[in-house]
Protein backbone atom coordinates (compact mmCIF):
# COMPACT_ATOMS: atom_id res chain seq x y z
CA UNK A 1 0.00 0.00 0.00
CA UNK A 2 1.25 3.35 -0.99
CA UNK A 3 1.20 6.35 1.70
CA UNK A 4 -1.16 8.95 1.07
CA UNK A 5 1.28 11.60 0.41
CA UNK A 6 2.67 9.04 -2.32
CA UNK A 7 -1.23 9.17 -4.12
CA UNK A 8 -0.98 11.11 -7.35
CA UNK A 9 -3.44 13.77 -7.28
CA UNK A 10 -3.12 13.86 -11.01
CA UNK A 11 -0.40 11.47 -12.82
CA UNK A 12 1.26 15.06 -14.56
CA UNK A 13 1.75 16.34 -10.29
CA UNK A 14 3.01 12.66 -9.40
CA UNK A 15 5.47 12.54 -12.32
CA UNK A 16 6.15 15.56 -10.91
CA UNK A 17 6.18 15.11 -7.08
CA UNK A 18 8.65 11.52 -8.20
CA UNK A 19 10.91 13.60 -10.46
CA UNK A 20 11.18 16.49 -7.48
CA UNK A 21 11.74 13.21 -4.60
CA UNK A 22 14.56 11.74 -6.97
CA UNK A 23 16.40 15.29 -7.70
CA UNK A 24 16.25 15.70 -4.27
CA UNK A 25 17.74 12.23 -3.20
CA UNK A 26 19.82 13.15 -5.90
CA UNK A 27 20.81 16.75 -4.69
CA UNK A 28 21.40 15.59 -0.81
CA UNK A 29 23.71 12.52 -2.36
CA UNK A 30 25.64 15.11 -4.03
CA UNK A 31 26.15 17.04 -0.87
CA UNK A 32 26.84 14.28 1.36
CA UNK A 33 29.28 13.31 -1.41
CA UNK A 34 30.40 16.63 -1.64
CA UNK A 35 30.86 17.40 2.01
CA UNK A 36 32.62 14.07 2.78
CA UNK A 37 34.98 14.46 0.20
CA UNK A 38 35.63 18.48 1.18
CA UNK A 39 36.51 16.82 4.52
CA UNK A 40 39.00 14.09 3.12
CA UNK A 41 40.62 17.12 1.53
CA UNK A 42 40.70 18.99 4.04
CA UNK A 43 42.51 16.50 6.25
CA UNK A 44 44.67 15.59 3.36
CA UNK A 45 45.81 18.99 2.84
CA UNK A 46 46.64 19.85 6.60
CA UNK A 47 48.42 16.55 7.17
CA UNK A 48 50.83 17.59 4.00
CA UNK A 49 50.74 21.32 5.33
CA UNK A 50 51.88 19.55 8.39
CA UNK A 51 54.56 17.51 7.24
CA UNK A 52 55.89 20.96 5.19
CA UNK A 53 55.79 22.87 7.74
CA UNK A 54 57.62 20.42 10.40
CA UNK A 55 60.16 20.05 7.32
CA UNK A 56 60.36 23.44 6.95
CA UNK A 57 60.81 24.29 10.77
CA UNK A 58 63.33 21.52 10.51
CA UNK A 59 65.51 22.91 7.85
CA UNK A 60 65.20 26.06 9.35
CA UNK A 61 66.49 25.19 12.31
CA UNK A 62 69.21 23.39 10.50
CA UNK A 63 69.75 26.28 8.37
CA UNK A 64 70.15 28.17 11.51
CA UNK A 65 72.69 26.11 12.88
CA UNK A 66 74.54 25.64 10.19
CA UNK A 67 74.76 28.85 8.99
CA UNK A 68 75.21 30.61 12.65
CA UNK A 69 77.41 27.78 13.61
CA UNK A 70 81.01 27.93 15.08
CA UNK A 71 82.42 29.39 11.93
CA UNK A 72 79.76 32.05 11.94
CA UNK A 73 80.63 32.85 15.72
CA UNK A 74 84.09 33.36 15.23
CA UNK A 75 83.64 35.86 12.44
CA UNK A 76 81.27 37.73 14.86
CA UNK A 77 83.93 37.38 17.52
CA UNK A 78 86.74 38.99 14.98
CA UNK A 79 84.82 41.88 14.00
CA UNK A 80 83.91 42.86 17.89
CA UNK A 81 87.51 42.94 18.65
CA UNK A 82 88.51 46.13 20.09
CA UNK A 83 91.64 47.90 18.08
CA UNK A 84 94.48 49.43 19.86
CA UNK A 85 93.70 53.15 18.72
CA UNK A 86 90.95 55.37 20.92
CA UNK A 87 88.75 51.97 21.06
CA UNK A 88 88.30 53.35 24.96
CA UNK A 89 86.23 49.73 25.47
CA UNK A 90 83.35 50.31 23.15
CA UNK A 91 82.20 47.61 20.99
CA UNK A 92 78.72 48.61 18.45
CA UNK A 93 76.34 46.72 17.67
CA UNK A 94 75.61 48.60 13.94
CA UNK A 95 71.97 47.87 12.54
CA UNK A 96 71.35 48.40 8.81
CA UNK A 97 75.47 48.50 8.51
CA UNK A 98 75.00 48.23 4.73
CA UNK A 99 72.93 51.04 4.42
CA UNK A 100 74.30 54.05 3.44
CA UNK A 101 74.85 56.07 6.84
CA UNK A 102 75.51 52.43 8.22
CA UNK A 103 78.63 51.86 6.49
CA UNK A 104 79.82 55.03 6.94
CA UNK A 105 78.97 55.09 10.85
CA UNK A 106 80.50 51.32 10.81
CA UNK A 107 83.43 52.36 8.66
CA UNK A 108 84.35 55.67 11.11
CA UNK A 109 84.26 53.85 14.27
CA UNK A 110 85.84 50.47 12.85
CA UNK A 111 88.77 52.99 11.50
CA UNK A 112 89.28 54.95 15.47
CA UNK A 113 89.41 51.37 17.33
CA UNK A 114 86.26 49.99 18.04
CA UNK A 115 84.96 46.96 17.64
CA UNK A 116 81.76 46.94 15.65
CA UNK A 117 79.39 44.06 14.59
CA UNK A 118 76.93 44.59 11.54
CA UNK A 119 73.67 43.54 11.08
CA UNK A 120 71.61 44.01 7.96
CA UNK A 121 68.44 41.85 5.66
CA UNK A 122 69.92 43.31 2.69
CA UNK A 123 66.35 44.03 1.31
CA UNK A 124 65.93 45.01 -2.09
CA UNK A 125 63.91 48.52 -1.45
CA UNK A 126 66.94 49.58 -3.74
CA UNK A 127 69.28 48.07 -5.53
CA UNK A 128 70.93 45.20 -3.65
CA UNK A 129 74.07 44.93 -4.75
CA UNK A 130 75.06 48.43 -3.99
CA UNK A 131 74.31 46.93 -0.48
CA UNK A 132 77.05 44.29 -1.28
CA UNK A 133 79.32 46.13 -2.94
CA UNK A 134 78.87 48.71 0.88
CA UNK A 135 79.46 45.12 2.48
CA UNK A 136 82.63 44.24 0.53
CA UNK A 137 84.20 47.56 1.89
CA UNK A 138 83.75 46.97 5.36
CA UNK A 139 84.84 43.33 5.22
CA UNK A 140 88.40 44.52 4.22
CA UNK A 141 88.08 47.31 7.26
CA UNK A 142 87.56 44.06 9.61
CA UNK A 143 83.96 44.83 9.95
CA UNK A 144 81.69 41.73 9.55
CA UNK A 145 78.00 42.47 8.70
CA UNK A 146 75.51 39.26 10.07
CA UNK A 147 72.69 39.02 7.70
CA UNK A 148 69.63 39.04 9.11
CA UNK A 149 66.40 40.89 10.35
CA UNK A 150 66.30 43.01 13.40
CA UNK A 151 62.92 42.06 13.80
CA UNK A 152 64.64 38.05 14.61
CA UNK A 153 64.75 38.12 18.70
CA UNK A 154 66.74 35.00 19.01
CA UNK A 155 69.19 35.68 16.30
CA UNK A 156 69.91 38.99 17.86
CA UNK A 157 70.19 37.83 21.24
CA UNK A 158 72.48 34.94 19.73
CA UNK A 159 74.66 38.19 19.06
CA UNK A 160 74.48 39.18 22.31
CA UNK A 161 75.62 36.08 23.66
CA UNK A 162 78.76 36.19 21.77
CA UNK A 163 79.58 40.12 22.21
CA UNK A 164 79.13 42.05 25.35
CA UNK A 165 78.09 45.15 22.83
CA UNK A 166 78.53 48.50 25.05
CA UNK A 167 76.65 50.18 22.22
CA UNK A 168 74.18 49.91 19.80
CA UNK A 169 73.95 52.10 17.03
CA UNK A 170 70.56 51.45 15.43
CA UNK A 171 70.18 52.78 11.63
CA UNK A 172 68.08 49.70 10.22
CA UNK A 173 64.88 51.22 8.78
CA UNK A 174 62.28 51.53 5.89
CA UNK A 175 63.17 54.76 5.04
CA UNK A 176 61.68 57.03 2.09
CA UNK A 177 58.49 59.27 2.28
CA UNK A 178 57.06 58.95 -1.00
CA UNK A 179 57.36 55.06 -0.85
CA UNK A 180 55.33 54.68 2.26
CA UNK A 181 51.98 55.49 0.42
CA UNK A 182 52.86 51.85 -2.01
CA UNK A 183 53.78 49.41 1.14
CA UNK A 184 53.08 51.05 4.14
CA UNK A 185 53.59 47.59 5.97
CA UNK A 186 57.18 47.51 5.28
CA UNK A 187 57.41 50.83 8.03
CA UNK A 188 55.69 49.12 10.47
CA UNK A 189 57.40 45.96 10.35
CA UNK A 190 60.86 47.84 10.55
CA UNK A 191 60.68 51.07 11.86
CA UNK A 192 58.32 50.19 14.64
CA UNK A 193 57.83 46.17 15.25
CA UNK A 194 62.04 46.15 14.12
CA UNK A 195 62.73 48.92 16.92
CA UNK A 196 60.23 47.35 19.77
CA UNK A 197 61.82 43.67 18.68
CA UNK A 198 65.58 45.18 19.41
CA UNK A 199 64.77 47.11 22.44
CA UNK A 200 63.27 43.92 23.75
CA UNK A 201 66.58 41.92 23.57
CA UNK A 202 68.49 45.34 25.15
CA UNK A 203 66.47 45.80 28.22
CA UNK A 204 66.68 42.36 28.80
CA UNK A 205 70.62 42.13 28.43
CA UNK A 206 73.23 42.37 31.23
CA UNK A 207 75.04 45.12 30.38
CA UNK A 208 72.17 46.82 28.57
CA UNK A 209 73.78 49.01 25.80
CA UNK A 210 73.11 52.35 25.39
CA UNK A 211 71.38 53.27 22.20
CA UNK A 212 72.01 55.79 19.51
CA UNK A 213 69.05 55.84 16.96
CA UNK A 214 68.27 57.09 13.46
CA UNK A 215 65.06 59.52 13.77
CA UNK A 216 64.13 62.12 11.20
CA UNK A 217 63.71 65.42 10.19
CA UNK A 218 60.69 64.73 8.94
CA UNK A 219 58.51 64.19 12.30
CA UNK A 220 57.99 67.72 12.27
CA UNK A 221 55.44 67.10 9.44
CA UNK A 222 53.51 70.60 8.60
CA UNK A 223 55.28 72.66 11.25
CA UNK A 224 55.83 75.85 9.50
CA UNK A 225 57.90 77.73 12.34
CA UNK A 226 61.89 77.65 11.29
CA UNK A 227 64.16 76.28 11.95
CA UNK A 228 63.29 73.39 13.60
CA UNK A 229 63.80 72.88 16.81
CA UNK A 230 63.87 69.78 19.33
CA UNK A 231 61.11 71.97 21.26
CA UNK A 232 58.96 72.12 18.52
CA UNK A 233 55.42 70.38 18.50
CA UNK A 234 56.14 66.36 16.30
CA UNK A 235 52.28 65.85 16.05
CA UNK A 236 51.79 66.56 12.54
CA UNK A 237 53.46 63.69 10.40
CA UNK A 238 52.86 64.38 6.38
CA UNK A 239 53.88 60.71 5.95
CA UNK A 240 53.26 57.29 7.41
CA UNK A 241 57.52 57.06 7.26
CA UNK A 242 57.39 59.97 9.67
CA UNK A 243 54.14 58.82 12.01
CA UNK A 244 56.75 55.47 12.43
CA UNK A 245 59.62 57.93 13.16
CA UNK A 246 57.75 59.91 15.29
CA UNK A 247 56.33 56.75 16.95
CA UNK A 248 60.00 55.27 17.08
CA UNK A 249 60.50 58.48 19.44
CA UNK A 250 57.50 57.56 21.52
CA UNK A 251 58.56 54.13 22.23
CA UNK A 252 62.06 55.28 22.85
CA UNK A 253 60.73 57.21 25.66
CA UNK A 254 58.75 54.15 26.85
CA UNK A 255 61.76 52.09 26.87
CA UNK A 256 63.78 54.74 28.81
CA UNK A 257 61.44 55.13 31.47
CA UNK A 258 60.66 51.61 32.07
CA UNK A 259 63.66 49.73 31.65
CA UNK A 260 66.43 52.44 32.69
CA UNK A 261 67.60 52.39 28.54
CA UNK A 262 69.74 54.70 27.75
CA UNK A 263 68.42 56.35 23.82
CA UNK A 264 69.11 59.11 22.10
CA UNK A 265 67.19 59.49 19.12
CA UNK A 266 69.01 61.64 16.17
CA UNK A 267 66.65 63.62 13.61
CA UNK A 268 68.76 63.54 10.39
CA UNK A 269 68.24 66.46 7.88
CA UNK A 270 68.37 64.44 3.77
CA UNK A 271 71.85 63.24 4.32
CA UNK A 272 73.35 62.77 1.10
CA UNK A 273 77.24 61.82 -0.34
CA UNK A 274 79.44 58.87 -1.86
CA UNK A 275 77.40 55.51 -1.52
CA UNK A 276 74.20 57.17 -1.15
CA UNK A 277 70.58 55.70 -1.48
CA UNK A 278 69.54 55.47 -5.18
CA UNK A 279 65.68 56.42 -4.07
CA UNK A 280 66.87 60.00 -2.93
CA UNK A 281 66.24 63.20 -5.40
CA UNK A 282 70.20 64.07 -5.69
CA UNK A 283 71.10 60.09 -6.27
CA UNK A 284 67.96 59.56 -9.06
CA UNK A 285 68.30 63.36 -10.74
CA UNK A 286 72.17 62.72 -11.43
CA UNK A 287 70.91 59.30 -13.02
CA UNK A 288 68.44 60.75 -15.19
CA UNK A 289 70.64 63.81 -15.66
CA UNK A 290 73.09 61.78 -17.44
CA UNK A 291 70.82 59.62 -19.70
CA UNK A 292 68.97 62.50 -21.27
CA UNK A 293 65.98 62.05 -19.35
CA UNK A 294 63.91 64.56 -17.84
CA UNK A 295 63.73 65.15 -13.99
CA UNK A 296 60.62 66.22 -12.12
CA UNK A 297 61.43 69.36 -9.91
CA UNK A 298 58.43 70.21 -7.26
CA UNK A 299 57.38 73.57 -6.55
CA UNK A 300 54.70 74.24 -3.94
CA UNK A 301 51.37 75.96 -3.77
CA UNK A 302 51.68 79.69 -5.58
CA UNK A 303 54.94 78.48 -7.41
CA UNK A 304 56.38 78.32 -3.79
CA UNK A 305 60.01 77.02 -3.82
CA UNK A 306 60.64 73.26 -1.71
CA UNK A 307 63.90 73.49 -0.25
CA UNK A 308 65.71 71.12 1.77
CA UNK A 309 68.41 71.22 4.63
CA UNK A 310 70.54 68.72 2.49
CA UNK A 311 73.16 67.45 5.04
CA UNK A 312 76.27 65.83 3.85
CA UNK A 313 77.35 62.24 5.44
CA UNK A 314 80.86 63.16 6.85
CA UNK A 315 78.86 65.59 8.82
CA UNK A 316 76.39 63.50 9.90
CA UNK A 317 78.99 60.44 10.81
CA UNK A 318 81.01 62.96 12.76
CA UNK A 319 77.19 63.64 14.76
CA UNK A 320 76.38 59.96 15.31
CA UNK A 321 79.95 59.16 16.85
CA UNK A 322 79.74 61.93 19.65
CA UNK A 323 76.21 60.98 20.23
CA UNK A 324 77.66 57.63 21.23
CA UNK A 325 80.50 59.02 22.78
CA UNK A 326 78.44 60.94 25.10
CA UNK A 327 75.62 58.29 25.60
CA UNK A 328 75.50 57.75 29.34
CA UNK A 329 75.42 54.20 30.36
CA UNK A 330 71.84 52.48 30.45
CA UNK A 331 70.51 51.82 34.10
CA UNK A 332 69.09 49.03 34.43
CA UNK A 333 69.92 45.12 33.98
CA UNK A 334 68.14 41.86 33.07
CA UNK A 335 64.71 43.57 32.38
CA UNK A 336 64.94 45.72 35.53
CA UNK A 337 65.30 49.38 35.80
CA UNK A 338 67.51 50.70 38.83
CA UNK A 339 67.96 54.59 38.01
CA UNK A 340 66.92 57.18 35.31
CA UNK A 341 68.63 57.03 32.45
CA UNK A 342 69.71 59.30 29.40
CA UNK A 343 67.08 60.07 26.91
CA UNK A 344 67.71 62.72 24.50
CA UNK A 345 66.72 63.82 20.61
CA UNK A 346 68.91 65.84 18.26
CA UNK A 347 68.80 67.72 15.04
CA UNK A 348 71.27 66.77 13.11
CA UNK A 349 70.76 69.07 9.82
CA UNK A 350 73.16 71.56 8.07
CA UNK A 351 71.34 74.92 9.13
CA UNK A 352 71.29 76.33 5.28
CA UNK A 353 68.20 75.12 3.28
CA UNK A 354 68.54 74.82 -1.12
CA UNK A 355 65.81 75.13 -3.16
CA UNK A 356 65.83 71.75 -5.00
CA UNK A 357 66.06 73.86 -8.37
CA UNK A 358 69.82 75.17 -7.09
CA UNK A 359 70.25 71.48 -6.27
CA UNK A 360 69.97 70.82 -10.15
CA UNK A 361 71.92 73.67 -11.06
CA UNK A 362 74.80 72.53 -8.98
CA UNK A 363 74.36 68.91 -10.62
CA UNK A 364 74.15 69.85 -14.15
CA UNK A 365 77.43 72.06 -13.24
CA UNK A 366 79.16 69.11 -12.06
CA UNK A 367 77.69 66.58 -14.41
CA UNK A 368 78.22 69.10 -17.31
CA UNK A 369 75.08 67.77 -18.47
CA UNK A 370 72.10 70.32 -19.13
CA UNK A 371 69.04 68.80 -17.26
CA UNK A 372 65.55 68.51 -18.69
CA UNK A 373 63.26 70.12 -15.77
CA UNK A 374 59.79 69.49 -15.52
CA UNK A 375 58.29 71.84 -12.99
CA UNK A 376 55.40 70.08 -11.22
CA UNK A 377 53.15 70.82 -8.21
CA UNK A 378 54.40 68.51 -5.34
CA UNK A 379 52.16 65.78 -5.41
CA UNK A 380 50.31 65.09 -1.90
CA UNK A 381 52.53 61.76 -1.30
CA UNK A 382 54.02 62.82 2.03
CA UNK A 383 56.92 65.55 1.19
CA UNK A 384 56.79 68.57 3.05
CA UNK A 385 57.90 72.02 1.42
CA UNK A 386 60.82 73.12 3.69
CA UNK A 387 63.04 71.98 6.20
CA UNK A 388 65.45 73.65 7.93
CA UNK A 389 67.47 72.26 11.34
CA UNK A 390 68.43 74.05 14.17
CA UNK A 391 70.95 72.75 15.67
CA UNK A 392 72.06 74.60 19.07
CA UNK A 393 71.18 71.77 21.01
CA UNK A 394 73.79 69.51 19.11
CA UNK A 395 76.02 71.99 19.38
CA UNK A 396 76.33 72.42 22.80
CA UNK A 397 76.05 68.89 23.68
CA UNK A 398 77.59 67.13 20.75
CA UNK A 399 80.22 69.91 19.36
CA UNK A 400 78.26 68.83 16.54
CA UNK A 401 79.10 71.61 13.64
CA UNK A 402 78.49 70.86 9.95
CA UNK A 403 81.32 72.13 7.69
CA UNK A 404 80.33 71.04 3.95
CA UNK A 405 78.11 73.18 1.85
CA UNK A 406 76.07 71.44 -0.62
CA UNK A 407 78.36 72.65 -3.68
CA UNK A 408 81.54 70.44 -1.83
CA UNK A 409 79.51 67.37 -0.68
CA UNK A 410 77.60 67.35 -3.98
CA UNK A 411 81.32 67.28 -6.22
CA UNK A 412 82.35 64.38 -3.77
CA UNK A 413 78.89 62.93 -4.57
CA UNK A 414 79.23 63.14 -8.28
CA UNK A 415 82.94 61.90 -8.42
CA UNK A 416 82.17 58.70 -6.74
CA UNK A 417 79.02 58.40 -8.55
CA UNK A 418 80.66 58.65 -11.67
CA UNK A 419 83.59 55.85 -10.76
CA UNK A 420 81.10 53.57 -9.14
CA UNK A 421 78.95 53.60 -12.79
CA UNK A 422 81.71 53.90 -14.70
CA UNK A 423 81.09 52.63 -18.43
CA UNK A 424 77.47 51.49 -17.03
CA UNK A 425 79.52 48.67 -14.35
CA UNK A 426 80.23 48.75 -11.40
CA UNK A 427 83.22 49.50 -10.04
CA UNK A 428 83.67 50.10 -5.58
CA UNK A 429 86.84 52.30 -6.03
O1 LIG B 1 65.27 64.22 6.27
C1 LIG B 1 64.67 63.17 6.34
O2 LIG B 1 64.28 62.73 7.38
C2 LIG B 1 64.33 62.42 5.10
O3 LIG B 1 65.24 62.82 4.08
C3 LIG B 1 65.00 62.24 2.83
O4 LIG B 1 63.72 62.62 2.38
P1 LIG B 1 63.59 63.90 1.42
O5 LIG B 1 64.05 65.12 2.11
O6 LIG B 1 62.20 63.86 0.90
O7 LIG B 1 64.68 63.54 0.31
P2 LIG B 1 64.52 63.23 -1.24
O8 LIG B 1 63.57 62.14 -1.46
O9 LIG B 1 65.89 63.07 -1.76
O10 LIG B 1 63.90 64.57 -1.81
C4 LIG B 1 64.65 65.79 -1.75
C5 LIG B 1 63.85 66.92 -2.29
O11 LIG B 1 63.60 66.70 -3.68
C6 LIG B 1 62.22 66.86 -3.96
N1 LIG B 1 61.89 65.97 -5.09
C7 LIG B 1 61.91 64.64 -4.91
C8 LIG B 1 61.63 63.79 -5.96
C9 LIG B 1 61.31 64.34 -7.21
O12 LIG B 1 61.04 63.63 -8.20
N2 LIG B 1 61.32 65.69 -7.34
C10 LIG B 1 61.60 66.54 -6.32
O13 LIG B 1 61.58 67.75 -6.49
C11 LIG B 1 61.52 66.52 -2.68
O14 LIG B 1 60.26 67.18 -2.61
C12 LIG B 1 62.48 67.07 -1.65
O15 LIG B 1 62.25 68.41 -1.44
C13 LIG B 1 65.08 60.73 2.93
O16 LIG B 1 64.75 60.16 1.68
C14 LIG B 1 64.17 60.20 3.99
O17 LIG B 1 64.41 58.82 4.11
C15 LIG B 1 64.37 60.92 5.29
O18 LIG B 1 65.54 60.50 5.90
Amino acid sequence: MKHIDNLPTSPGKFKEKSAYIRLRHHFSLAKTTFWTLAFVGLIYISFFRSLHIAHSDSSRRFLRTSFYGPDWEKRVKESSKIGSGNGNGVCVLVTGAAGFVGTHVSSALKQRGNGVVGLDNFNDYYDPSLKRARQALLARLGVYIVEGDINDEELVRRMFDIVEFSHVMHLAAQAGVRYAMENPSSYVHSNIAGLVSLLEVCKSVNPQPAIVWASSSSVYGLNNKVPFSEKDRTDQPASLYAATKKAGEEIAHTYNHIYGLSLTGLRFFTVYGPWGRPDMAYFFFSKDILKGKSISIFEGPNHGTVARDFTYIDDIVKGCLAALDTAEKSTGSGGKKKGPAQLRVFNLGNTSPVPVSDLVSILERLLKVKAKRKIMKMPRNGDVQFTHANISYAQKELHYKPTTDLQTGLKKFVRWYLSYYRDGKMSDQ
